[in-house]
């Protein structure tokens, strides 16, 4: 990230119309980086997200003996082999990134090395002990700092011994942390999700040719992978991020007269809770081409204006949307009626404590919001755009990309503007957001 904060006032805005594409799904663009580091020979990924966050996993991975480069489109990754990490002679930048931080302490601690991992201010304060604990139990040794937090220095094990572990908190790194990990552990590791997550981690670990079964058991999802595994180089095409489609399709959901077809849209079940939360809401929001691209489903999607209407958001529901609340919380703020969350404490840990950043970026926006321990409750405007006190709404980010293109939306949706206090974080995960949105308003 540059030195000095960006600051800009997003305005009230026209329609948006058109047809766009946004970047590749930032989970998948990490694992086919981490998982093409640990094949014999070369994998190839197109579509590959080259945010911020993506690119600190590269270099961690080039740090540790992958060759990682970039022809024409296409990314060309020469890995290592499975137990072939080398030891990385400098600290490792994970910058904003929890995925690279937490994945990659699952490669390491089944190799017999040690790594120094650093990070930003944001990422600085955020929890590792979900992903030392079980690490720990496979034979890792782990020095974080105070709290459990970055900077760490980790000592891998070789080999490490493999675990059964029941996730106590929903979440798809701890659990990718761990199937990492099991790679290069003799005999079977097990992961057992009480709450399912995003399963890309399994699989695109399938598809390199490792050994993993996933079975439904009381209704729990159970996980085993073969350690010691042999990778075999992919060819991986890695579909557009619902994460990041998501400010589009609520930003045309709001403004009158929008007509915007996203294409090449991930619309993997564990991953589409706002698509069906929206519709719920009364966007309209139609599926056109449904296919499959690098294993998983994708689809164009047309977006339309369209009045949406408060809901109790399911809880169930919030796993597979988990970072696309701070947007639909805007969504909430013009709908008719009430908009009720519940079940939200993960948000709190994120890149910022996104239930409070929030909460205070959508009331000075004028919207009128109750912070909950778990949530919020929105009242919303049914349709009025926000209007806060006095000129452009003064919004604070927080180091959080989702806190800066999610008031963005807002701005669009205002009489008077929002201004974003620094629009640098939005390189972590989408760094044309700026240019795509001017491009369809235009
Ligand atoms: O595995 C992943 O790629 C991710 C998992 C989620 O985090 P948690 O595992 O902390 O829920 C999500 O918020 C993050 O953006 C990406
Ligand atoms: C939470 C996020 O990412 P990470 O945990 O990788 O920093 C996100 O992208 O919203």
């Amino acid at each position: 990230m540059n030195d000095l904060p960006r600051p800009r006032r997003f305005l009230p805005s026209g329609p948006l119309r058109g047809r766009i594409r946004v970047p590749g799904d930032k989970s998948i663009s990490h694992r086919a980086l981490m998982l093409g580091a640990l094949a014999v020979g070369e994998t190839r990924a197109s579509g590959l997200l080259e945010g911020e966050d993506v690119l600190a996993t590269a270099a961690a991975l080039r740090a540790c003996g992958a060759t990682i480069a970039k022809q024409g489109d296409t990314w060309s990754i020469h890995g290592v082999g499975v137990g072939g990490l080398l030891q990385p002679e400098n600290a490792l930048d994970m910058g904003n990134s929890g995925t690279s931080t937490r994945l990659l302490m699952g490669l390491f601690a089944s190799h017999a090395i040690t790594a120094v991992l650093i990070g930003d201010a944001s990422l600085s304060k955020r929890p590792m002990g979900r992903a030392i604990e079980p690490l720990s139990r496979m034979g890792a040794s782990f020095t974080p700092s105070p709290g459990g937090t970055l900077p760490l220095t980790m000592e891998g094990l070789c080999p490490a011994v493999p675990i059964e572990y029941r996730l106590p908190v929903a979440s798809a790194q701890v659990k990718s942390a761990v199937l990492l990990a099991g790679l290069n552990t003799p005999g079977v590791t097990t992961v057992i999700e009480p709450v399912p997550t995003r399963d890309h981690s399994e699989r695109m670990l399938r598809g390199f040719g490792a050994e993993l079964e996933v079975e439904e058991l009381g209704g729990e999802r159970v996980i085993r992978i073969h350690g010691e595994a042999e990778l075999r180089p992919q060819t991986i095409e890695v579909p557009g991020d619902p994460s990041s489609a998501a400010f589009f399709l609520v930003a045309a959901s709001l403004v009158e007269g929008s007509d915007l077809t996203i294409e090449n849209v991930g619309l993997n079940p564990t991953r589409a809770g706002l698509v069906a939360v929206l519709r719920q809401m009364g966007a309209s929001i139609e599926e056109m081409d449904a296919r499959e691209v690098g294993g998983e489903p994708v689809a164009d999607l047309r977006v339309r204006h369209a009045s949406l209407t408060g809901i109790e958001v399911d809880p169930a529901i919030a796993p597979s949307m988990i970072d696309e609340f701070p947007v639909l919380f805007v969504a909430a703020a013009l709908a008719q009626g009430r908009t009720v969350t519940r079940g939200l404490e993960e948000l709190r840990v994120k890149e910022s404590d996104r239930i409070a950043a929030m909460a205070a970026a959508l009331t000075a926006a004028g919207a009128r919001v109750e912070e909950t321990a778990d949530g919020l409750i929105v009242e919303g405007t049914g349709g009025d755009p926000l209007a806060g006190t006095g000129e452009a709404a003064a919004v604070v980010t927080h180091l959080d990309h989702r806190i800066a293109m999610s008031m963005a939306v807002a701005g669009l949706a205002s009489r008077k503007g929002v201004e974003i206090d620094d629009t640098r974080p939005i390189g972590t995960s989408f760094p044309d957001f700026e240019s795509l949105l001017d491009r369809c308003q235009a």
